[in-house]
């Protein structure tokens, strides 16, 4: 990547950022959790152009971007560069820090953070052909932050979200090419990037027809409903996009994709109707190797009672951790169809999960999940925007592999039964 003069940023102070600048920098934990956000995306996609505009713009947020290697990045002007015997930390003229380490797991990079003081937020570049699954998980309920803390460290990290970089040009051919690749292994990378991520960032808009955005959004949209999609050039996007999401929170933001359905298949039906006018689609529109990989799942719940509240957990927790429905509705469906149920005991992969839950007493409560992790956790009711702005309807998102009818009828009549 080249640098001309005209990009280098000017000094500029380090004081605090303007009122209109803090819309996620307010979001920071008093008790200095710093935000991380994990950034995948597809080879060649343009996950550096967005690092290397993130590390030049004056947006005024001390930000570390935690890259592979610096290799195409080293050229980028530096205040000062640090080497250790564990980092390498190239000061930047924006107040930026761009670091390699060799370990970027939460311990290292909260050492870093001990050394070169607090950041506004940590952005983590994984390399095209991550899975961001098992690195979320990693960082999400992070245990070092609670050793950290013990040993009077003065910093830790929540995770904020994962974005995904999808190549305008070779999205469609890569989710395809990825799914034959991937054998009996399952959902390739590619699938499993924008399966896992949180907002999807599709870059090189600028080469491709309308009806190429079009096509490639749709195919995005039946692996992932619940994430936002941004179209860039040269991943040009205001940042507050990408960062301050409080994706794995209870925080308004990371449910805003249950407002924002503009899959061609979900109405505002009940889930019986939407349900079976996504498998239509599935059969005579739906790209093979999205309906035969990953798929997501939606389905909206009435109010709960605490008695169904608590069946929900128990289904959840089946699930995901033994991949499989639950027991009682096992009893239910071998009556009725014993070779559905017999597939789903076996293909049931789910990598994420997104869920609001409004019990009968009007107390809300949020799923978040990655793969075998999950938590609920109840919504604050003193937060005016999250009276207004929430969701009023209760919804469960699945995104995984195994997802059909049986889920849904296993969902519903085990918890509403
Ligand atoms: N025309 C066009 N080219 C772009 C755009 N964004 C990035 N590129 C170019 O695409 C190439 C790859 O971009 P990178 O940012 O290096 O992609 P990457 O995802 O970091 O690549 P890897 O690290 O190899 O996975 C570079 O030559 C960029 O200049 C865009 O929006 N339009």
């Amino acid at each position: 990547m080249d640098f001309d003069a005209d990009d280098i940023p000017e000094l500029i102070p380090t004081e605090e950022p303007e009122e209109n600048q803090r819309s996620f920098n307010d979001k920071v934990s008093v008790v200095k959790r710093v935000p991380l956000t994990i950034i995948c995306g597809f080879l060649g996609a343009g996950k550096s152009t967005l690092l290397r505009r993130i590390l030049t713009e004056r947006h005024g947020y001390r930000i570390a971007v935690i890259m592979n290697e610096f290799g195409d990045t080293a050229d980028i002007e530096a205040k000062s560069i640090t080497v250790d015997g564990e980092s390498t930390t190239l000061e930047l003229a924006n107040g930026c820090l761009c670091c390699s380490i060799k370990d970027a797991g939460a311990a290292a990079i909260e050492k870093l953070m001990q050394k070169q003081g607090g950041f506004d937020h940590i952005l983590l570049e994984t390399t095209g052909l991550a899975d961001p699954g098992p690195i979320a998980g990693m960082f999400w309920h992070n245990e070092e932050y609670v050793d950290a803390q013990s040993v009077g460290h003065e910093y830790g990290i929540m995770l904020d979200g994962v974005v995904c970089v999808v190549d305008a040009v070779f999205g469609l051919k890569q989710m395809e090419e990825d799914h034959s690749d991937a054998g009996g292994d399952g959902p390739g990378e590619s699938l499993r990037q924008i399966a896992g991520s949180d907002v999807i960032i599709l870059n090189k808009v600028d080469l491709v027809d309308s009806s190429i955005l079009a096509a490639t959004e749709t195919a995005i949209k039946y692996v992932n409903p619940a994430a936002p999609i941004y179209r860039t050039t040269q991943a040009e996007l205001d940042i507050s996009r990408i960062l301050g999401l409080q994706a794995y929170s209870t925080g308004r933001q990371h449910l805003s994709g249950f407002h924002d359905q503009t899959s061609p298949h979900d109405h505002d039906h009940d889930h019986d109707h939407n349900h079976d006018h996504e498998q239509g689609h599935a059969s005579s529109t739906v790209p093979h190797y999205v309906t035969r990989g990953i798929s997501s799942l939606q389905v909206s719940l009435p109010p709960l009672s605490d008695n169904q509240f608590a069946a929900f957990d128990v289904w959840i927790r089946t699930i995901l951790w033994e991949n499989r429905l639950a027991e009682v509705i096992d009893g239910v469906t071998s009556t009725s169809d014993s070779t559905v149920q017999a597939q789903s005991k076996t293909s049931i992969n789910v990598l994420r999960c997104k869920g609001l839950l409004i019990l009968t007493s009007g107390k809300r409560h949020v799923l978040q999940g990655v793969r075998s992790m999950y938590e609920i956790i109840p919504v604050d009711d003193d937060d005016e925007a999250m009276k207004t702005e929430f969701p009023h309807v209760g919804k469960v998102v699945l995104i995984g592999k195994g997802l059909g009818e049986d889920v849904r009828r296993s969902l519903i009549a085990n918890v509403m039964g």
